[in-house]
């Protein structure tokens, strides 16, 4: 019997830039590794079985929520000349669903690694992401490609649409607070709003845009200092453009509203927004606490801390 195909994956967040970044803007995202992936591929006597959480049963009966995974999966398939081979593919993962934490990505990447190691195949990065668009653009629509290039990377990336991602030198004396609204935030309709007020007011939408790229321009330079009051600053005037762009959401601007008011140094929506997971920076210590007890407050459904200190 063939040896199982293993692939591993993880969640990320986006510090600043969503949304600009699917206008050409840059973005800066980051590895959320606490929050894991893994995709295993095994032979089995017949029939294509997939194994997760969220479903269990046959490849071709999965649910159209999943149609940007099932395709993927055929395509690899077809790619490994292996159609009609039998195997059941297990998905193991602690990273929540529709809270644009990229999940979709990090499963369509785990899937393409699991793959590759299955059929013994070696994978250049830029291959692996080109794989794993083919999932995104059928869940998302239009997307820019950072979801994927930040679950293919384990460090911080400078990201713009059709580049090959920059690694960035992530060394913060701060952590980063993020808490789950509980709504589902999908991107793909994130995205749409976003395009529809571009449509309807192209100059002032475009203006939100660009000033979200020159944003993520000085906040490069604010991570470059380790300059952590900067960084919130900057992280509070994205969240008012973002807003603008209409696609935040009460219960954003809430546990948002709360992190600020228990000192936090800035915070702001991530990912795809209308819903989903919020942001907050902090120093370390007791402020990191106080923050996390006026989300816990707020009502935010889960929260997770992560520290990019002497990552170097
Ligand atoms: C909202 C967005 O900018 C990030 C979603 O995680 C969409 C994209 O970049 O494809």
């Amino acid at each position: 019997m063939k040896k199982p195909g293993i692939g591993v994956s993880h969640a990320k967040v986006i510090l600043l830039g969503e949304h600009a970044v699917v206008y050409g803007q840059p973005a800066i995202a980051l590895p959320l590794t606490d929050l894991a992936m893994t995709v295993k591929i095994e032979s089995r006597e017949a029939g294509q079985v997939v194994l997760s959480k969220a479903y269990q049963g046959p490849l071709v009966a999965m649910a159209e929520v999943y149609e940007g995974i099932r395709q993927l999966i055929n395509r690899l398939l077809k790619h490994f000349r292996a159609d009609e081979m039998p195997f059941t593919m297990t998905i193991t993962s602690n990273i929540p669903q529709e809270r644009g934490m990229g999940s979709s990505a990090a499963t369509a990447i785990a899937i393409v690694r699991a793959f590759f190691n299955f059929f013994d195949e070696p994978l250049p990065k830029q291959d692996l992401q080109r794989w794993a668009s083919i999932e995104e653009s059928i869940t998302h629509g239009s997307p820019s490609g950072l979801d994927t290039a930040t679950a293919a990377h384990d460090e911080a990336v400078w990201f713009i649409k059709g580049q090959q991602p920059e690694k960035i030198d992530m060394s913060l004396d701060g952590t980063l607070i993020l808490a789950d609204t509980g709504i589902q935030g999908q991107t793909g309709l994130a995205i749409s709003v976003v395009r529809e007020n571009l449509t309807n007011d192209p100059e002032t939408g475009q203006h939100h845009i660009d000033q979200i790229g020159e944003i993520a321009k000085s906040t490069r330079t604010a991570i470059a200092e380790n300059n952590l009051v900067k960084i919130g600053n900057y992280m509070n005037e994205a969240q008012s453009h973002l807003s603008a762009l209409g696609i935040s959401h009460p219960k954003l601007d809430e546990l948002i509203n709360a992190a600020r008011h228990a000192g936090a140094l800035g915070a702001k929506l991530t990912g795809g927004g209308v819903g989903g997971t919020m942001i907050a920076l902090t120093t370390n210590g007791e402020q990191t606490t106080r923050v996390i007890k006026a989300l816990e407050d707020a009502g935010a459904q889960e929260v997770w801390t992560q520290n990019y200190t002497n990552n170097k």
